[in-house]
C-alpha cells in the first residue's frame, strides 16, 4: 500500500464507522442530550474525565459547553478532571494514578450532576473508579464507550446511560465518540435554546 492508499483506507474506515454508529446509537445519544438537559435545568454540571485521546475529548466538550458551541448563548457549566496538572500528578504520586478522577469527583461532585466518562476500552481504572465515585455522589453517568463496553458497562445502572460504539480500533472509536460529543452538545442548546432557523 503506498501512503495514499493508507490514507484512503483511513478516511474509508472512519466513514464506515460512523455509517455503522448512525444506525445504532441515535436514541442513546438523544438520552444521554435528555439527562444532561436535566441536569442543567436543576443547576447541576457536568464533570468529564478520560485518558489520552478522550482526556482531550473531555476538554473539547467543557470547553462547548462553558465558552459555545455553533451559537450564541449563555456559557453552560461543565468542568474537565483532566487539566489541573497540580492535583493530577499529587493525587497519582501520593495515591495512585487510578484515583486521580475519583477523588476530585468526591470532592466537586454534587448530587444531580453529571459524570461524563469516557474510555474506548471501557477498561481505564481511573475512568472505572470515577463512575464509582459519582454513584456514592449521587450522580448519573453518561459513559462513552467502545468494543464490549468493559468493565465500565458492568457498572452501569438504570439512571446511567452507555453510548457505545460498535467498533475496535481506539482511533475508529474515538474518532465516532468525537461526533458524538458534537451531537450532544447541538442536542443541549436546541432542547436549552430553542429553534436557532
Ligand atoms: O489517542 C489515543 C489513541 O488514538 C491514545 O492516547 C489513547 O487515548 C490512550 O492510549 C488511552 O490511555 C486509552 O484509554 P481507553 O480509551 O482504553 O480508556
Ligand atoms: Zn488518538
Amino acid at each position: 500500500m503506498d501512503f495514499q492508499e493508507r490514507i484512503l483506507h483511513h478516511f474509508n474506515d472512519s466513514i464506515d464507522a460512523k455509517t455503522y454508529a448512525s444506525e445504532v446509537l441515535p436514541p442513546f445519544i438523544e438520552a444521554a442530550s435528555q439527562m444532561m438537559v436535566q441536569a442543567l435545568i436543576n443547576d447541576g454540571k457536568i464533570l468529564a474525565c478520560g485518558n489520552g485521546g478522550s482526556a482531550g475529548d473531555s476538554q473539547h466538550f467543557s470547553a462547548e459547553l462553558l465558552n459555545r458551541f455553533e451559537r450564541e448563548r449563555p456559557s453552560l457549566p461543565a468542568l474537565a478532571l483532566t487539566t489541573d496538572t497540580s492535583t493530577l500528578t499529587s493525587i497519582a504520586n501520593d495515591y495512585s494514578y487510578n484515583d486521580v478522577f475519583s477523588k476530585q469527583i468526591r470532592a466537586l461532585g454534587q448530587p444531580g450532576d453529571i459524570l461524563l466518562a469516557i474510555s474506548t476500552s471501557g477498561n481505564s481504572a481511573n475512568v472505572v473508579q470515577a463512575i464509582q465515585a459519582a454513584h456514592d455522589r449521587e450522580m448519573s453517568v453518561v459513559a462513552l464507550t467502545g468494543r464490549d463496553g468493559g468493565n465500565m458497562a458492568s457498572l452501569l445502572g438504570q439512571e446511567d446511560c452507555e453510548i457505545r460504539v460498535p467498533a475496535t480500533s481506539t482511533a475508529r472509536i474515538q474518532e465516532v465518540h468525537l461526533l458524538v460529543l458534537h451531537c450532544l452538545c447541538d442536542l443541549i442548546d436546541h432542547q436549552l435554546f430553542g429553534n436557532d432557523e
